[in-house]
């Protein structure tokens, strides 16, 4: 297959603030958003002359997850470029393959990956040239997490977490993710925090960033930083999957610096000290209860680019 390849990387949250439900049924948020290197790509060629009538963008998935993935028009990559498209006022055909690798409904922002390498292959593509704000612009309306992917690298996410500033980083993060058997559904987790929240009956305070993690991030202190880590997901998502919490207790008594559901789950991301201390904290989670396996990864990453 010719046409434009695009890698893109997954995202884990290093403070996810989860405010009051709102009317539209989402969240306000204040998401600190870090791209860690596990990789999905999404190649996006011109179809062949044959059978592209009926389907404008087709789609094929390989790899490990790829049985977990719709080919259908369901594919948010399927949909991000006939978005694009759209917003082109022209009709525009493509065929997508995507080769997976970041975990399926992990919690680690999968779908919203491959949503972000396809607008910005098939903008390549079809030589639009439309800019990075437009992409994103078109990203949000596919989903909360698809600017992120676009931008890469570490951002706090306001709104729904599509409204992203950039944040100052220094150095490399080494991280350890515990994937999970089977899924987590987001708007599930997200809907039984509001039912936890309900039955506590305390007020939901409006989200704020913390300070001491953009303290921690901005001097490359690993150790602050795994003390500031925060997900107000985590206890629905160990509601949802009690076993989580097994699996987050095993990377603290190996000694990772932070430990943390991702996002929505059911993936567990832990930091360490070094590349060494992650690959040893790796070698001790694979075979946790629960787990179907622990793979290693650093951090901050670009975000989706043209591959080699
Ligand atoms: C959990 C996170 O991955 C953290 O980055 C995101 O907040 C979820 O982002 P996403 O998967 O791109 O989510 P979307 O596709 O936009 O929304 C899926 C569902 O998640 C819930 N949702 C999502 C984002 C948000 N700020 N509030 C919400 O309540 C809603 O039920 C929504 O219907
Ligand atoms: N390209 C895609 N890759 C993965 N899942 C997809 C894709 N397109 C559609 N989906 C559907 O979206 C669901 C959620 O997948 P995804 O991997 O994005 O979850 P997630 O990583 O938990 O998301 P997030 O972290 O953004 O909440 C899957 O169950 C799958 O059916």
């Amino acid at each position: 297959m010719g046409g434009v390849t695009v890698r893109v990387p997954a995202k884990v949250n290093l403070q996810l603030a989860v405010g009051p439900l709102r009317d539209d049924g989402y969240h306000d948020l204040v998401n600190v958003f870090h791209a860690v290197s596990l990789f999905d790509e999404v190649t996006a060629a011109e179809p062949d002359r044959a059978g592209a009538a009926d389907r404008p963008v087709r789609v094929r998935v390989e790899g490990e997850w790829a049985a977990d993935v719709p080919a259908s028009d369901d594919n948010l990559a399927v949909r991000a470029a006939a978005a694009l498209a759209a917003r082109a006022g022209r009709s525009y055909r493509a065929d997508l393959l995507i080769r997976k690798t970041i975990p399926v409904a992990g919690g680690m922002a999968g779908g919203s990956a491959d949503a972000a390498a396809a607008l910005v292959a098939c903008n390549e593509l079809w030589g639009l040239g439309l800019p990075l704000p437009d992409l994103m612009e078109i990203g949000a309306d596919i989903g909360s997490d698809v600017p992120f992917a676009l931008l890469g690298g570490t951002a706090v996410g306001t709104g729904r977490g599509e409204r992203l500033t950039a944040l100052e980083t220094s150095g490399v993060f080494h991280w350890v993710f515990a994937l999970a058997d089977g899924g987590l559904s987001t708007p599930r987790v997200y809907g039984e925090c509001d039912r936890l929240r309900a039955e506590a009956g305390a007020a939901v305070p409006w989200p704020r960033v913390s300070e001491p993690l953009l303290a921690a991030l901005r001097e490359g202190d690993a150790p602050a930083l795994g003390r500031t880590l925060s997900n107000d997901l985590q206890p629905a998502a160990l509601a949802l999957r009690p076993s989580l919490a097994a699996t987050l207790r095993v990377g603290r008594d190996a000694g990772a610096l932070g430990a943390i559901v991702s996002g929505s789950g059911p993936t567990c991301a832990f930091l360490a000290e070094s590349a060494e201390h992650a690959g040893a904290l790796a070698a001790g989670l694979k075979d946790a209860e629960g787990c179907r396996g622990a793979v290693t990864a650093f951090g901050p990453v670009p975000g989706a680019a043209p591959a080699g």
